[in-house]
């Protein structure tokens, strides 16, 4: 087909949000050459753009152009403090931001998904089949590596490459052996279904640089396929039903977008088959707000008319509150000097452009222990395991080889960071309107605002203390940044997560899916992505898990993206 050359004209498809999932579903479904697809993209392009294609430095995109820069309402389980929450605003979306961290989430919460929409076609041993699809794993090279990834869960011709950090650095012999020494079992691979334990990390870089869903699939398939049309720097407003009402009687049919353009010209184009909306987690409850679907009272305090009064737009989002503890040790190859010293910094920038290999290709971690809170602890006579069962993990710790606190970092020494994070969180939060500016959402995750979440952040914190302290760490002299004596007193401890705690952005469940006969406006899609109550309009991104996935999140959206596309190439 050949692309229509106006922008009111006819596409079969609309893809709103050409972020980590909206970019698969635009690339998969114009595979089919027959069929017209429009992704429209809040953000620019990605390509040329450094510091999103040298992982090393990645973190300098956070509060760019880039990045949406949202912020939380102040939140009381952080002291009353508000806290950026970070977006990709850039072609692939957060995946083109973020740390590259690559996960699937145990089988158990796949299965709960399954268990929780009646279709199983979300349980695990299905979805394998979309990681597959998308994934080109790198194998590491040696006989160190045997035992540390399992094929079979595994993709090797996808568009996403994925590896793991291959050098040998110090750090890997006290990270590995001390999980021993405070038995921490080894997990095999850290995507194979089960991540209890300790496990080498993988990570979404190829050949030394970023693989994101942008690189992965578009920059290439724009420029040659003549049915996909990519705009950029084009933010959508709204959704709008068919001009005119239905042709026939029965579910409002949506199948306009309206989106300012480059030039803050508002334009219009028309699906004439299906518009799916991935603007993400935080975006896609505000954009079926202004659309007329969504909580009623809510829509009218916005002056916007209900279309379609969907109570659980916005509502049950879930995220996984973070922080880091610093330990200082006595070796003199962490990554610190990189970021302090611009003549090492350079010598690795050039290694880099000449050969895509040193310190630059690599995020500065690269192993991380998932595990639970003891099965006999006291807090399970009062709070259910919100856990997806005994597989699950409740929380994560990675250890990062420098200081990667939002704290400065001093002139000198030498750095380990544990980054830890509560994982099966027991809270819901929101993503509401602000009523006097609708493209501006209002963020409230609750970050620990439960006894579960808190209970489960200092268990964490307390293990993290005692794996620093076993034999493999004290050789380097691990010495807490923080004064240890917060450790043995729960108020206290509470304290300083509270002042330490940065929030989280592995948020889901904003436009959740549901069962497909579950009463009206309980959730927001069925298991087939389709807006429940009205026609034409799909909803495939972070917004839709049920759960918080117990993973970082870019892994579980891709899994979750290849699926619907697959669904509705076939019709389904
Ligand atoms: C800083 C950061 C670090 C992270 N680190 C990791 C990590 O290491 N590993 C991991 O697994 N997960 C990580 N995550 C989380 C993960 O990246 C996200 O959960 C996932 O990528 C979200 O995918 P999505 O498709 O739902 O949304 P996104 O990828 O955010 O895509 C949404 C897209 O919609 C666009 N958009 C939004 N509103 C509009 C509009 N009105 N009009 C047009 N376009 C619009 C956005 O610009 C964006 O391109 C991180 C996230 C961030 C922000």
């Amino acid at each position: 087909v050949t692309l229509p050359q106006t922008h009111a004209d006819v596409y079969d498809y609309i893809v709103v949000g050409g972020g980590s999932a909206g970019s698969i579903v635009a690339s998969r479904l114009s595979e089919n050459r027959s069929v017209s697809v429009l992704l429209i993209e809040g953000g620019p392009s990605n390509e040329g753009v450094t510091n999103s294609i040298i992982p090393y430095i990645y973190p300098r995109l956070y509060g760019s152009t880039y990045d949406w820069n949202y912020t939380t309402v102040p939140q009381s389980g952080l002291n009353g403090r508000a806290t950026p929450y970070l977006r990709g605003h850039i072609l692939g979306g957060s995946s083109s931001i973020n740390g590259m961290t690559l996960h699937r989430a145990p089988a158990a919460d796949w299965d709960q998904i399954a268990s929780f929409t009646g279709d199983l076609s979300f349980s695990w041993n299905n979805i394998i089949q979309y990681i597959q699809k998308n994934e080109a794993f790198k194998r590491p090279e040696g006989s160190r590596f045997d035992n540390t990834y399992d094929p079979a869960v595994h993709g090797f011709k996808g568009p996403i490459g994925s590896s793991m950090v291959e050098d040998d650095t110090w750090i890997t012999e006290p990270t590995l052996t001390a999980a021993e020494e405070v038995g921490i079992p080894h997990s095999r691979d850290v995507n194979g279904g089960q991540p209890l334990g300790v496990s080498w990390q993988q990570f979404t870089v190829k050949d030394g640089a970023r693989s994101s869903a942008a690189t992965g699939y578009i920059n290439k398939q724009d420029k040659v396929r003549s049915n996909l049309r990519v705009l950029l720097n084009s933010t959508v407003s709204r959704v709008l039903p068919r001009p005119g009402g239905n042709t026939t009687s029965g579910p409002l049919h949506f199948t306009t977008v309206e989106y300012t353009d480059g030039n803050g010209n508002t334009q219009t184009a028309v699906a004439s088959r299906e518009i799916i909306i991935s603007t993400g987690v935080i975006a896609t409850p505000g954009l079926l707000m202004r659309s007329g679907l969504g909580p009623r009272a809510q829509l009218q305090a916005a002056g916007i008319t209900t279309l379609l009064d969907i109570p659980a737009v916005g509502q049950y989002l879930q995220d996984r509150c973070g922080l880091s503890a610093i330990w200082s040790v006595n070796n003199t190859d962490t990554d610190d000097d990189i970021d302090r010293n611009s003549t090492y910094f350079n010598e690795l920038l050039q290694e880099w452009n000449n050969h895509r290999t040193g310190r630059l290709t690599q995020t500065g971690y690269r192993h991380i222990l998932w595990a639970r809170v003891p099965e006999d602890a006291p807090i399970f006579s009062t709070i259910e395991d919100p856990s997806s069962g005994p597989t699950c993990p409740h929380y994560e710790i990675y250890p990062t080889n420098k200081w990667a606190g939002t704290s400065p970092r001093p002139e000198t020494g030498n750095f380990v960071t544990m980054s830890i994070f509560v994982s099966a969180s027991n809270v819901r939060g929101s993503v509401t309107l602000d009523a006097s500016n609708p493209m501006n959402p209002i963020i409230d995750p609750k970050y620990l605002g439960s006894d579960w979440d808190r209970y489960v952040m200092r268990t964490a914190v307390r293990r993290a203390a005692e794996y620093m302290s076993a034999p493999s760490w004290r050789r380097w002299n691990a010495t807490p940044v923080f004064d240890p004596s917060i450790l043995d007193n729960d108020g206290a401890l509470d304290q300083w997560i509270q002042t330490n705690a940065i929030g989280g952005v592995h948020a889901v469940g904003s436009a959740r899916m549901g069962p497909p006969n579950s009463p009206p406006g309980t959730d927001v899609v069925g298991p087939d992505f389709r807006v429940k109550g009205i026609r034409g309009l799909r909803i495939v991104d972070t917004s839709v898990f049920p759960f918080v996935m117990n993973a970082h999140t870019m892994g579980p959206t891709y899994i979750m993206a290849e699926k619907a596309a697959d669904l509705i190439k076939r019709g389904l």
